[in-house]
This record gives structure tokens, sequence and C-alpha cells, in this order.
């Protein structure tokens, strides 16, 4: 027997139109091979909505967000704003707002190569070979969204770099479960030597830990986890880390993976999940139709498994982008020299490719 659910598809700007169009037809195909009962709405959020709205989450995909079983999301941004640090609205905000109103504090950011990317990476293969990391970055705290302020002359600004215990706890829950799934290792990155807030976020970790001595756990200075990521990948299992600190060591992560273009991830929390690439609208490639579309499509699978419980589903679409790069097929953000020119492809072939090896 197949399942019904309602699914909310934000495409966002930039690229984010062009991929997750990718990750949808997927989520299509797994409906139709499995019989289940997929139900599409879609809503805007971003530059887009600022510019049909003035709101960069207008109410209507805030109320549709809440009204679907998970949600499917592209990427926000323009470079009108990033070029105007004076703009008061910003596409920005409504990612921001959309993760606070759903409670999404935890942005779970897997990072495994696939066999056939090694040599995508600016990173050398020995290194590489076997590195899998687990990121829980912490998603609705954090100098994010403590209070901002700008003095009347306009000379100095600050942003509150706050947690709460419970933010604390409820995050480093989640990883410590997930690190018993895993290897049983749990780094906690913080810069506990230098900022309070960090303090706080050891301590409660250090906490939580007792609960879990089946879990190997250690504290590591985010300037020093920055540089062991690269050193030594394999070192890591499950990372978890505050919302800055997290948002940075990923987009670093993305190069274990080959590409910034291949990273997937799922904000989870309260209630309904959220699924996105962890890149952003990507002004430099945008319209010109050669975007990645495969962190796209390995969203479209964590939100199979993680918000449906559909594991079978999940693992056939991590199949079909397995097959799809051991066919030799790549953007062009994963190729290199040695690719034959009929082997390098646009998002729309590419997307296709991988469907072709859904069905
Ligand atoms: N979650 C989001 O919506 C999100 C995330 C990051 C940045 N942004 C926004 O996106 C805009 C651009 O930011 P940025 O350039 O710093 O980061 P970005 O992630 O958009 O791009 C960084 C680099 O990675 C490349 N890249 C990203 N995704 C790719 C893909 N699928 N295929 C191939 N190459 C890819 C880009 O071409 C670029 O060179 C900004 O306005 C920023 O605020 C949004
Ligand atoms: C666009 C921005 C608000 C966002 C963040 O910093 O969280 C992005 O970089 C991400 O990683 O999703
Ligand atoms: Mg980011």
């Amino acid at each position: 027997m197949g399942i019904a659910k309602k699914i909310l598809v934000i495409p966002g700007d930039g690229i984010g139109q062009e991929v997750t169009a990718w990750g949808k037809k997927v989520l299509e195909v797994i409906a139709a091979n499995y019989k289940h009962t997929f139900t599409f709405d879609e809503g805007i959020m971003g530059h887009v909505a600022i510019e049909a709205t003035g709101d960069p989450l207008p109410a209507e995909t805030l109320d549709k967000a809440r009204a679907s079983d998970a949600i499917l999301f592209g990427a926000i941004g323009h470079a009108k704003y990033d070029n105007d640090p004076s703009a008061k609205v910003r596409p920005e905000q409504g990612l921001l707002k959309i993760r606070k109103e759903l409670g999404l504090y935890a942005n779970l950011r897997p990072i495994k190569l696939f066999d056939d990317l090694l040599q995508a990476s600016s990173i050398k293969p020995e290194i590489l070979q076997g590195a899998d990391i687990l990121f829980f970055r912490e998603l609705t705290g954090d100098v994010y969204f403590g209070e901002k302020q700008r003095s009347e002359d306009r000379a100095t600004a600050s942003d509150l770099m706050i947690y709460h215990k419970y933010e604390v706890e409820r995050i480093a829950r989640k990883a410590f479960e997930a690190a018993r799934t895993r290897r049983k290792k749990l780094c906690s990155v913080d810069k506990a030597n230098v900022l309070e807030a960090s303090r706080l976020w050891r301590e409660v970790v250090q906490e939580i830990a007792k609960d879990y001595p089946d879990v190997e756990t250690e504290h590591m200075f985010i300037d020093n986890a920055a540089m062991q990521l690269i050193k030594d990948p394999k070192r890591f299992d499950v990372v978890v880390t505050g919302n800055l600190f997290g948002d940075i060591l990923t987009d670093e992560a993305s190069q274990i993976a080959g590409s910034m273009g291949m990273l997937a991830s799922a904000s989870v929390g309260d209630r309904v999940g959220f699924y996105e690439p962890i890149h952003g609208s990507a002004h430099d490639i945008a319209g010109k139709g050669i975007a990645n579309p495969l962190a796209s499509i390995l969203s479209a699978a964590l939100l199979l498994d993680i918000s449906f419980g559909l594991k079978e589903e999940s693992q056939r679409v991590i199949r079909a982008v397995d097959a799809t790069l051991k066919q030799g097929y790549r953007t062009m953000d994963i190729a290199n020299k040695h690719t034959p020119n009929d082997f390098l492809l646009g998002t729309d072939a590419m997307g296709a490719q991988v469907l072709k090896n859904l069905n």
C-alpha cells in the first residue's frame, strides 16, 4: 500500500529554480514507481517573493508550509542585495524566518563522497577515501538570531551570540542518538577558549555526554576543526556545532564530497521537515543551465527517508545518482580534464540521466 503525502516545493531564486525542478521530478517518479500519492504545491520565498509581494516570506507560503508533510526548498539570494549592505528587506530573511517559524532547530548535513568522485575534489584521494561525516548544525539560535544593533551614527554594529541551555541540549541529544547508529564518535565544535556562549555549549554537551557512555565524545575548537577536516576527514563521524560554525564548516566540508553541488541537507525539529541543498542561488552560474542538480535530488532522498520513512525509495534515489556518476556523467563542478565532452552535462541532461537510472 502506498502512502499519501503533501509536499510543498519552494524553488526560490537563481539556480534554486533550476535544480529544484529535478528534486521534484525524482519525487514524482518515485511516487509513480512505488504507488505513493504525493500532492505538490508551490510557494515563493526570497528575491522572487520580494518582487511579487514585498515580503521575502509571504504569509501564504508559511501557511502552505505548515499545512504540508514536507518541504523541498532550492535556494534564495540575489546579487542586488549582496552588494547593498544597507538593504533593509533581504531574501535571506525569508529563509531564517521559515526555519524559526517551523522550529527547524537541527540541520543535518551528511558528507559522503561517491566513489566515482574521488578525483573531483581538490583534496588528495587517499585522504578522502572512506570519509563519512554527519554534521548536526544548530539552526535557530546563535549569532543569527541574537539581538542586532547599529549605533545612531552608524559607525558601530553588533550581533549578539546567544545560546540557551535547552537549545544546546536538544541538538546535542539528536547528535548523540545519531552517533549511536553510526561509528559511535561525536565531536562537538565550539570556541570555548574565548566565547561565553561556547562555554555554555561545552558545559551542556559534557553533561549530555554522561547519558551516552557508549559514544566517544571529543571537544574541538572551531579553528582546529576547520584544519582537521581537511587534514584528516576520516577522523570525524558525527559533528555537532552551532549555527555560524556549522554554516562555515559544512561549506568547507563540501570539498570532501567533491562540490557544493553534491551536498544535501535536512532541517528537522518540532514537526515538518525541510530539505534543501546547502548551496545558495549561485549568481555566477544562474541562468546558464549548468548547475549540478544532484544536491537537490539527494535532498529529495533525505525527505523520503526522514519525513516519510521510505528507506527503500530513498536508497533507490541514491543508487540512481551513484549509477549516473558510474556511467561517467558529470556537471562542470564535478568534471575534470579527463571528462569527455559527451559526458559533460548541463542541469537538465544530468537530471534526466538520473531519472533514466530510476526506472
Ligand atoms: N540556503 C540558501 O538559500 C543559501 C545558501 C548559501 C548562500 N545563499 C545566498 O546565495 C547567494 C550566492 O552566495 P554564494 O555565492 O556565497 O554561495 P553559493 O553557494 O550560491 O555559491 C558558491 C559557489 O559554489 C558554486 N555552486 C553552488 N551550488 C552549485 C551547484 N549546484 N552546481 C555547481 N556549482 C555550484 C557557485 O557557482 C559558486 O561558485 C547569496 O545571495 C547568498 O546569500 C543562499
Ligand atoms: C543564506 C543564509 C542565510 C544561509 C545560512 O547562513 O544559514 C545559507 O548560507 C545556508 O547555509 O543555508
Ligand atoms: Mg551556508
